[in-house]
Formats: structure tokens, sequence, C-alpha cells
């Protein structure tokens, strides 16, 4: 069997817990290569606790889960860094840093997951940018930038080491509805030439556009289209 047929994500019989309270439990499903899916429910039903386990910032206590070949269940800190460099984390806040420029903000990335060569790091700064449909900005400050480019810088960011799979909290929460838009079609695109997307989302109107499997946190469990049908609304 090939690497690439083995699903990018796979969670099996897991529960998740805030201190001592039970988010979610019992939650078993895979996310496949090139798979995009939406992670929906209401405020509170565990949607970032999940992703926050899935990229090992939240350790997995009960159950098994294992994200783009590692095991988070039992992830040494040291191997945290290495698994980060195969996947793509995205927030709501762009998170980026204030008094640096694009460029600088992209090469802290680059510098901390062992790019070394400073034509390739420029190289690649420019094809990602190019990339996420921003010309030649790397020179801008962020705060020069509308917020939908900054949250395409830090799509930028977080392809920089050309990841598996892109975990996006609410990427478009703090954006207006058209630029929002054009976020979910850059993730589309991104999916389309093979990064697996697990995007969190209050946006229903992202499932209309642009359909695709939805895992939903209700009443503690994760509930997956795929398997089971489901109510799309009434949790926005
Ligand atoms: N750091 C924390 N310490 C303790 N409890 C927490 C922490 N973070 C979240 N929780 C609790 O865990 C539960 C799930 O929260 P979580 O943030 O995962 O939900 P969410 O679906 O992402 O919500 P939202 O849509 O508002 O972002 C909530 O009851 C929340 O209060």
């Amino acid at each position: 069997m090939s690497f690439s047929e083995e699903p990018v994500v796979r969670v099996s019989n897991a529960s998740i817990f805030q201190e001592d309270h039970t988010v979610l439990s019992e939650i078993d499903f895979t996310i496949d290569k090139g798979e995009f899916v939406y992670l929906i429910g209401r405020t509170g039903s565990g949607k970032s606790s999940l992703l926050k386990t899935l990229y090992a910032d939240l350790p997995l206590r009960l159950g098994h889960a294992e994200v783009v070949g590692y095991n988070v269940s039992n992830i040494k800190s040291k191997e945290v860094p290495f698994l980060r460099r195969k996947i793509g984390i995205i927030f709501q806040d762009f998170e980026l840093f204030y008094d640096r420029s694009v460029a600088e903000n992209l090469t802290f990335v680059m510098k901390a997951t062992g790019w070394k060569d400073p034509a390739k790091m420029k190289n690649r700064i420019a094809e990602v940018l190019m990339r996420v449909g921003l010309g030649a900005i790397s020179a801008k400050m962020p705060h020069q930038l509308s917020g939908g480019e900054q949250q395409r810088v830090v799509i930028a960011r977080a392809m920089i080491n050309e990841p598996q799979i892109l975990f996006a909290d609410e990427p478009t929460g703090n954006l207006d509805p058209d630029v929002s838009d054009g976020i979910l079609k850059l993730f589309e695109e991104i999916n389309n030439s093979g990064t697996s997307v697990l995007m969190a989302t209050h946006n229903h109107k992202f499932i209309e556009k642009f359909p695709h499997r939805v895992l939903k946190c209700e009443k503690g469990r994760v509930l997956d289209s795929s398997k089971e049908k489901f109510e799309l609304s009434g949790w926005y």
C-alpha cells in the first residue's frame, strides 16, 4: 500500500476534555488526502478544542488520533514542531507580528522550520504570496494591508512548507462577507491542488456555495455527513 493512500487524519474512539469537563466523546472519523471538510456547531460545542487536539495544542487523554503520520495521543513535545511542519494552522485573529514586514513574518516561520538559504527563502516567499493572490507586498507592514490581505498573508505563511492539511479555525470570522467569499475561494483553490482542509466555520453560506462533507459538534458528539443525515441549519 502506498503511503499516499493513508488518511491524513484518523481519529478513533477519542474523547476531548477541557480541564475536568468532557467536551466531546466517542469521536471517530478520517480525513483523506485532498478532502475538504467543514467543522460546524454552536458556540462552545467543541470545534476549537477538536482542532487544538489535532494540531497537538490540547493533549489527547483518551482514544487515538493520528495526523499526517504522527500519533498525537502520545506525541512528545520535541516532536510537535515536526508535526507542525506538515500541517498549516490558520486562526480568526491574524496573529501576524505587526512590527515586522510581510517578508519578515514569513521568514520568521521559515527559519524556525529549518530554512537557511536566503535566495531560496526569497523565492519561496514570492511563490506563496503569488499563490494566495498577493503581488509584490513583501516589504509592506501588516497594518498597511486590509483584513482580507492580512488573512492571505497568514494563509501564505501556513503554506510555506507545503502542508498536507490546513486546519482553519473560523478563518473569516473577522472579515466582511465579500472578503470572506474571496478567502473561501482561496481555500478551494488550495484544496483543488491537493491540500486537505478542515475548516471550523459559523458561516452556513459557505456550505451552500461550496458544498463539502460536514462534521458537526453537537451534544458532546461529532456527527459526520458522510455517515448520517443531520440538520445543517440551527447551529450558527
Ligand atoms: N482553555 C480552556 N479552559 C477551560 N475550558 C475551556 C477552554 N477552552 C474552551 N473551554 C470550554 O470547552 C468547551 C468547548 O469550547 P470550544 O472553544 O472548543 O468551542 P467552539 O465550538 O470552538 O466554540 P466557538 O464557536 O465559540 O469558537 C466550552 O464549554 C468552553 O467553555
